[in-house]
């Protein structure tokens, strides 16, 4: 009996022990990976140190920096406004526009951080114009040079490139600008590789430097630099080699984002330690973000895109639809088309050859050509998706996030994910492909919890890869907080006011916050069994055998509830072991999904991978946090919505009707000149803002034309647009709104005489953000 009672209480210390070892093992495990989590951070501040030591050396160095006042006047005032004004046909400079042009005129090196479609270009094409010589441009992608080339070819400015595709004649022309300062050239793109690789091509700009030609030099999504950012490409590595060479020439880098590290990182390795920074708010005040819960059925995703689609954009305005996988863009493209949406897959390197073969004829249309080459290539050009899109032949474009950086329409409206993002940073690039002309448009993420783990076996193996995923999955997740402010706090930006443009600020949905920690407790103790049997499962096997479990659990729930009919007296208040598990309220499987990944959040439970010869599979396990959840020390909560949300984004006022008689002539001249002139995009031709002036303004006269899009554009086609501005007579809608907008004007007129006169100045010019 003794012996017996001995051996139980051995037992029972064994089993004390090993619960104790395991506890301990598991802190040890949390302890290893909270140490590499340190390690990695260490490295990086001790990255980001001994940058900023450098350059508070530099700093030292110098005299007692001068305080520069970019905004004060300067001698190019006069012909800066007058280039921007005649020849960009820009009204206006925005926000900090006006200061870096001065600064690079001043031949000081620059580092502007921009969001994208904020006008970086115009920072060093003005300059480049205004400046002698010739304003050496680096960009990643051929596809953004060509297009660049494109623009500055239809203003009238002489721009080349110089990339693999650049035909023998062409180098020759280039390598003869340079050298010997031949021709008009005023700017010239390459890819970095050109400036890494070519010894050739560096021993020209060396001669166009020695004779004073050079005019700047720009580096051009400058974020591609730093192994931090996004976007790395080796090749921009060495290009700190510019400044070196060209140490007097005015260098910009712009890139749109770039958090404090890879601005450091930007600094030093393109050797401008003193360069003028300018940093602009990652804010898109006119772009309104949106989060939708994502049906586990495929075609009910696509009926609500169509719906979107359909609903908001009846003037076939341009979208870009985001998807993970190539396959997944072709079937959702084809299943857009069949409800009746101009779409079109695009992969970024699909037929690259095509793609340079149509830029290579638009860029050469003022040359001698042959008629038949033409022909040919107009053929292709139309089997082009992607420049079907860039001209507004075809609404949406479906491709993944390898299309990203080479899009240059302005003109995009909306920018669908069709699956989560990466990172925050990466989803602030690809939504931000919308309204870069500054108008509204709208940025809409499908989720739904199982896309995380199809994300998550893609980048756990990157720097910070999961991190980085996770914090977009908050985004997802949130059903209250603003959109807005979670970028502010990735980019470390103060918070600033959303306007109500985004679903979590406009809409008033009912969001409860259930306590959640009973099935917390039920999945952990699954997971546990799972893995005691060795075995293992992915989250929606996980999700599956809970509901499989739940099933059972209300098996014996029913057989209890029998027992108790007949035997009242004793099994009354007898609970069933199971139900000390589960809450009273079941989770439907959509719930359990989100559960399972606000645990992962929360390291209760975590990710792991595992490969086979054709994929990288993720596992759930048990996390870290685990045991605080059995315990009770961590409740875990759960946001629901009850009620339905507005179907779109942009409140009614803000958002454009169906276009007026006027504005769809305008934008069919556009695509037609489009097509006369070379296939320049319509964009380049009037842009939307520029037709909605034309529209409200009505100019009869070239004078009054040249006072809207400048003198250069009204000389190519001011009497095609004054003739369909003349002939067009408006129909009872356009007319009440003519007149309305006519009052509007004139109080408009009124209120800013009265504000020149109360402060006494004559606005000769003025930014955006000073209006
Ligand atoms: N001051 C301005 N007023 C009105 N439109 C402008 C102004 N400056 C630039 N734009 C227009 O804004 C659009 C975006 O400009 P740009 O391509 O230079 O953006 P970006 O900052 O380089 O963006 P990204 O990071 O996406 O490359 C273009 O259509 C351009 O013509
Ligand atoms: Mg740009």
């Amino acid at each position: 009996m003794a012996a017996s009672s001995s051996t139980e209480d051995l037992l029972q210390e064994l089993l004390n022990v090993e619960l104790e070892l395991q506890d301990v093992q598991d802190e040890i495990k949390s302890l290893l990976d909270k140490q590499e989590k340190l390690y990695e951070r260490q490295s990086e501040l001790k990255a980001v140190l001994e940058s900023y030591q450098g350059l508070e050396k530099d700093d030292k160095d110098d005299a007692a920096p001068q305080a520069e006042n970019w905004s004060g006047s300067f001698e190019w005032d006069d012909e800066a406004n007058d280039v921007r004004f005649n020849i960009f046909g820009i009204p206006g400079y925005r926000a900090n526009q006006r200061e870096i042009i001065n600064a690079i005129m001043s031949r000081r090196d620059v580092l502007v951080i921009m969001a994208a479609g904020g006008g970086k270009s115009l920072c060093y094409q003005l300059p480049a114009v205004i400046r002698h010589g010739i304003a050496l441009v680096v960009s990643p992608l051929l596809s953004l040079i060509q297009d660049q080339v494109m623009g500055l070819t239809a203003l009238g400015i002489p721009a080349s490139m110089l990339t693999s595709t650049t035909s023998k004649e062409d180098e020759k022309y280039i390598y003869k600008a340079l050298e010997k300062g031949e021709g008009d050239l005023k700017v010239l793109y390459v890819t970095p590789e050109k400036v890494s690789k070519s010894k050739r091509f560096v021993s020209k700009l060396e001669k166009c430097h020695h004779a004073g030609r050079l005019s700047l030099i720009a580096i051009d999504e400058a974020h591609c630099c730093s192994q931090w950012g996004h976007d790395f490409r080796p090749d921009y590595k060495n290009l700190g080699i510019l400044k070196t060479q060209f140490p007097d020439v005015p260098l910009v880098a712009l890139t749109a984002t770039a958090t404090k590290k890879v601005q450091l990182d930007l600094m030093a390795m393109l050797n401008i330690p003193k360069c003028v920074k300018f940093v602009s708010t990652v804010n898109r005040p006119n772009l309104f973000y949106m989060v939708r819960e994502k049906s586990s059925i495929g075609k009910v995703v696509i009926d609500d895109i169509a719906e979107f689609i359909q609903s908001s954009y009846t003037n076939n305005e341009s979208g870009i639809v985001y998807c993970f996988s190539r396959k997944e863009c072709e079937q959702v493209a084809k299943e857009l088309r069949e409800r009746g949406v101009s779409a079109d897959h695009y992969h970024a390197d699909m037929d690259v050859n095509l793609r340079e073969k149509v830029h290579m004829r638009n860029y050469h249309y003022k040359a001698k050509i042959d008629f038949e080459f033409i022909y040919a290539l107009e053929t292709i050009k139309n089997l082009i998706p992607f420049d079907r899109w860039s001209n507004s032949k075809l609404q949406v474009i479906v491709g993944t996030v390898a299309f990203g950086m080479g899009i240059n329409k302005p003109d995009v409206r909306f920018v669908i994910h069709h699956s989560l993002g990466k990172s925050m940073e990466t989803y602030y690039q690809e939504s931000g492909r919308a309204g870069r002309d500054g108008l509204p448009s709208e940025c809409l993420l499908y989720f739904r919890p199982a896309d995380v783990p199809r994300q998550s076996s893609m980048v756990f193996y990157e720097n910070s890869g999961l991190q980085n995923l996770y914090d977009m999955v908050r985004y997802c997740q949130s059903k209250r907080e603003c959109r807005r402010g979670a970028f502010f706090r990735h980019f470390a930006e103060p918070l600033q006011d959303c306007n109500g443009m985004c679903d979590n600020c406009a809409f008033s949905c009912e969001v409860k916050e259930i306590d959640a920690s009973g099935h917390a407790r039920a999945v952990v103790s699954l997971l546990q069994e799972i893995q005691e049997k060795d075995q293992r499962a992915t989250m929606l096997q996980l999700v599956d055998k809970m509901k499989v479990k739940n099933k059972e659990v209300d098996m014996h729930k029913m057989i209890l509830v029998y027992t108790i009919d007949l035997n009242l007296k004793f099994f009354i208040f007898m609970p069933h072991p199971q139900f000390s598990f589960t809450s009273s309220f079941e989770l439907k499987k959509d719930e359990l999904e989100q559960l399972v990944i606000q645990l992962i959040l929360h390291r209760v439970l975590k990710e792991e991978f595992s490969h086979t010869a054709y994929a990288t599979n993720a596992y759930v396990t048990i996390g870290p946090l685990a045991k605080h959840v059995l315990h009770e020390k961590k409740f875990i909560k759960l946001e629901v919505t009850s009620g339905e949300r507005s179907s779109s984004g942009i409140t009614k006022s803000s958002k454009r009707s169906r276009y007026s008689g006027l504005e769809v002539k305008l934008d069919n001249l556009r695509k037609d000149l489009s097509s006369v002139h070379g296939g320049i995009f319509p964009h380049s031709i009037l842009s939307t803002q520029q037709i909605s002036s034309l529209c409200s303004q009505k100019p009869e006269t070239t004078e009054q034309l040249e006072m809207i899009i400048g003198k250069l554009k009204t000389q190519k086609y001011g009497d095609r647009i004054l003739e369909v501005i003349g002939k067009h007579e408006p129909d009872e809608e356009e007319a009440r709104q003519d007149s309305s907008s006519d009052k509007e004007r004139q109080t408009s007129v009124n209120k800013s005489a009265k504000r020149s006169r109360n402060k006494k100045v004559v606005l000769i010019e003025s930014s955006e953000d000073e209006e």
